[in-house]
């Protein structure tokens, strides 16, 4: 995976995501297949668009059991994505289990898929986080123990917002993966997200990738939005 921003590709069905993939006809893309597209469309929707050169981040937060999860990424490793993940609350075990998976499901001469752990979703906030998962302390304490326990388990990364990032790549290692979503132009709608920054942040704070959905997919022009963000991004050093 190369390329910023990733794009959420956040559709019903494979027919509205190929016409927003229509204002892209000459760029490789990295796009990010979530829960709603790959539940409407099943495997071949991974297929599909690897099949037209794009990178796929398959983002559908595995938490179960370790076997359940182990079983599961021997079946996602085989579809030719990217980079997967799990939930960092599912445990050491189970992010061994799932790397244990993807090692057992990835055929010889293919390259395993990056596997990243979600530790606080974006949407949540300190307050809410103490409250409804009784985690006493800060957000970033809990977003910096899942990544200390992410790599433990030898996961390639984490996601997290941007506000974390830096200290992420800090206190766990420069080379360890940093995705965030929350990602808005200054102008955008938050909609449901709470740690939200903008794509010039994002790289000031050392993210190693930004996901980007409604700020593209619900733009008036898709493509435009894009090089804003991606030109955001690129002059932000
Ligand atoms: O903590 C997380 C984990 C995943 N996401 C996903 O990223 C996109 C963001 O979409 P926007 O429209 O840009 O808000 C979406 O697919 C989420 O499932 C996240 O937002 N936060």
């Amino acid at each position: 995976m190369n390329n910023i921003p990733v794009i959420a590709l956040d559709f019903a069905g494979k027919e509205e995501a190929l016409q927003l993939l229509k204002w892209f006809p000459d760029e490789k893309l990295a796009v990010k297949i979530g829960m709603e597209l790959y539940y409407a469309e099943g495997p071949s929707i991974v297929t599909a668009i690897k099949a037209m050169g794009h990178d796929v981040f398959l983002d559908l937060k595995l938490h179960d059991i370790p076997n359940t999860v182990k079983k599961a990424m021997e079946r996602l490793a085989g579809l030719g994505a990217d980079m997967v993940n799990v939930h960092a609350a599912g445990g050491q075990a189970m992010m061994e289990a799932a790397l244990e998976g993807l090692d057992k499901g990835t055929s010889l001469g293919q390259k395993r898929p990056l596997c990243i752990a979600v530790t606080q979703l974006t949407s949540t906030t300190e307050s809410q986080m103490q409250k409804e998962q009784m985690i006493q302390g800060s957000l970033s304490e809990s977003v910096l123990h899942y990544g200390k326990l992410a790599k433990t388990a030898k996961l390639d990364g984490v996601v997290c917002s941007v506000h974390e990032a830096y200290d992420i790549h800090k206190r766990v290692g420069m080379d360890f993966l940093t995705v965030t979503p929350g990602i808005r132009l200054a102008d955008d709608e938050k909609g449901d997200q709470k740690r939200i920054a903008t794509p010039s942040e994002a790289r000031k704070q050392t993210s190693d990738f930004i996901v980007v959905g409604r700020s593209i997919t619900e733009a008036a022009d898709p493509r435009a939005a894009y090089h804003t963000i991606l030109r955001e991004w690129e002059r932000a050093l």
